[in-house]
């Protein structure tokens, strides 16, 4: 019989299971700022840095240019002005990416890869490896998201369900392991720089949608994050106003 290790984290990544019993994920995940993303090279490792630096800007240029597509859309579908989310979120976007590893796991069952969470930016753009472990909740049950070749997964975060005054809901999702391979993702994260000002867009209050949040900084929202442990926080409750 195969003895898989268990892998060797750079981040160890906790999570509280219910009874408030700590457990480990079943991944390794190596994160990292992508910011200001015009020079990444310094950002890395010398040897990665020389080689690949040039290789990650202009990837990370090209996630930039995808993700505002994207929040053009979704401002169209909002019916406000197409680049008004582009222009909120400014020219210096929050952009971090966190490479996730999952070796396979002999019992599944036992653990997760990621626990249940909200992404805390705007938008994610995750692209994963030929093998399913994605899942979101719908109707209260996880489905498993396919895992398509060179198609990215695109994820709703907290700031978008503010920011639209809660029009769109930022999406609960998980990672699962499996027994038959390693599987990838690389999640690429598009948020708000630290002191950028989130709150309802003023387009999408009137009588009938009452401002549902308070305006904060986005520092304030990452302190709230931070204070809170576990996978299930309730950080946007914090901002939430009451009716
Ligand atoms: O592995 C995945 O597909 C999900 C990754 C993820 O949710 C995250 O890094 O926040
Ligand atoms: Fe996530």
């Amino acid at each position: 019989q195969q003895i898989i290790p268990r892998p060797q984290n750079f981040t160890i990544i906790t999570s509280k299971v219910e009874g408030g019993e700590k457990v480990k994920m079943w991944s390794e995940c190596f994160s990292h700022s992508w910011y200001p993303i015009e020079d990444l090279t310094h950002l890395l490792p010398q040897e990665i840095g020389i080689q690949y630096g040039e290789a990650f800007s202009e990837y990370a240029r090209e996630i930039g240019s995808l993700v505002r597509r994207v929040l053009g859309l979704i401002s169209t579908g909002l019916g406000i002005e197409e680049d008004c989310l582009v222009k909120i979120l400014g020219d210096e976007p929050r952009l971090r990416a966190q490479a996730n590893f999952y070796p396979p796991c002999p019992d599944p069952e036992l653990t997760l890869g990621l626990p249940v969470h909200t992404d805390v930016n705007v938008l994610t753009v995750i692209l994963q490896s030929q093998v399913s472990g994605l899942q979101v909740i719908k109707d209260g049950k996880w489905i498993a998201v396919p895992a398509i070749p060179n198609a990215f997964v695109i994820n709703l975060g907290d700031q978008i369900q503010v920011l639209s005054n809660g029009r769109f809901r930022s999406v609960h999702h998980r990672a699962v392991t499996n027994k038959l391979g390693p599987r990838v993702s690389m999640a690429m994260f598009y948020g708000p720089n630290l002191e950028t000002i989130i709150g309802p867009i003023e387009e999408l209050i009137d009588d009938e949608h009452p401002p549902r949040y308070t305006s904060y900084r986005f520092s304030e929202f990452l302190e709230e994050f931070y204070k809170q442990e576990g996978s299930r926080r309730m950080v946007k409750e914090v901002f939430e106003l009451p009716n």
